[in-house]
């Protein structure tokens, strides 16, 4: 069996999307200790958001780097081998054989784990088939979880919808990350394969990503805590 998450805290990653250290700064300073686990991806990252997570590591908190790597080899490779300097927990690289190879060789001896990202949470049959592919999702995040066995990936970014299917085919090995949740009552925004926080823990989820129902709430501190209310109920 994979490692159980030690704190029940970190099963709630808050993605920090957001346009600026000082307003992720605000965020974190409004969660308090509520929040131990963030996820820096795209929008902060690229607006000084690694500086902010070295100062996270620093804090004691866990880091999330979501850059969802996909390059040629030695790229991916180094590129994951100066991610493990930052001292973060997960760093993601899309779930392509030759990505997933060369970001566990980049990763080295260091303690970062390699997430791979099967199909993205907005996507549904039509984006899977608009991008050229003749699988299904079901079809395609089967063979990407497979692959991504065979290679011993860290863990799996997938749909809370997937969840279930994908502990079966990773086996007990490996954690299971979910995106695309959402409270009741929340906006499904672009999201496509959704589940509420008690459905994705049901599911076998061990870690949830939750970006606006808790960073574009008025208050994200009892956004948070409410989502962590769910996820120890589906716990219990
Ligand atoms: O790798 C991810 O974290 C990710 C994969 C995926 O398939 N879907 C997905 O939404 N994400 C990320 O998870 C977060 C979800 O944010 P919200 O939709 O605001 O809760 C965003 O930061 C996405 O970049």
């Amino acid at each position: 069996m994979h490692a159980p998450v030690s704190d029940p805290r970190d099963r709630l990653i808050v993605a920090l999307d957001l346009p600026s250290v000082g307003a992720a700064e605000s965020v974190i300073s409004r969660l308090g200790d509520t929040v131990s686990f963030y996820k820096i991806g795209y929008e902060l990252g690229f607006a000084g958001g690694l500086g902010l997570a070295r100062e996270l590591v620093a804090d004691g908190r866990k880091v999330f780097i979501d850059f969802k790597l996909h390059d040629i080899g030695n790229t991916v490779a180094r590129g994951v081998a100066s991610l493990a300097g930052l001292g973060a927990s997960f760093a993601t690289v899309h779930a392509y054989p030759q990505t997933m190879r060369a970001a566990m060789e980049g990763k080295g001896a260091s303690p970062l784990r390699i997430l791979a990202v099967t199909v993205l949470t907005s996507y549904d049959e039509g984006d899977l088939a608009e991008a050229g592919y003749g699988a299904g999702v079901a079809q395609t995040v089967a063979r990407r979880v497979a692959q991504a066995r065979e290679i011993g990936i860290d863990g799996i970014v997938c749909a809370p919808t997937d969840a279930a299917s994908v502990r079966a085919a990773l086996g007990p090995k490996g954690a299971i990350v979910t995106p695309g949740v959402r409270p009741d009552g929340t906006a499904a925004g672009d999201q496509k394969r959704i589940a509420t926080p008690f459905a994705a823990i049901r599911a076998g989820a061990d870690h949830l990503v939750v970006g606006r129902p808790i960073v574009a709430s008025p208050d994200p501190a009892a956004a948070a805590r409410a989502v962590q209310a769910e996820i120890a109920r589906a716990l219990s």
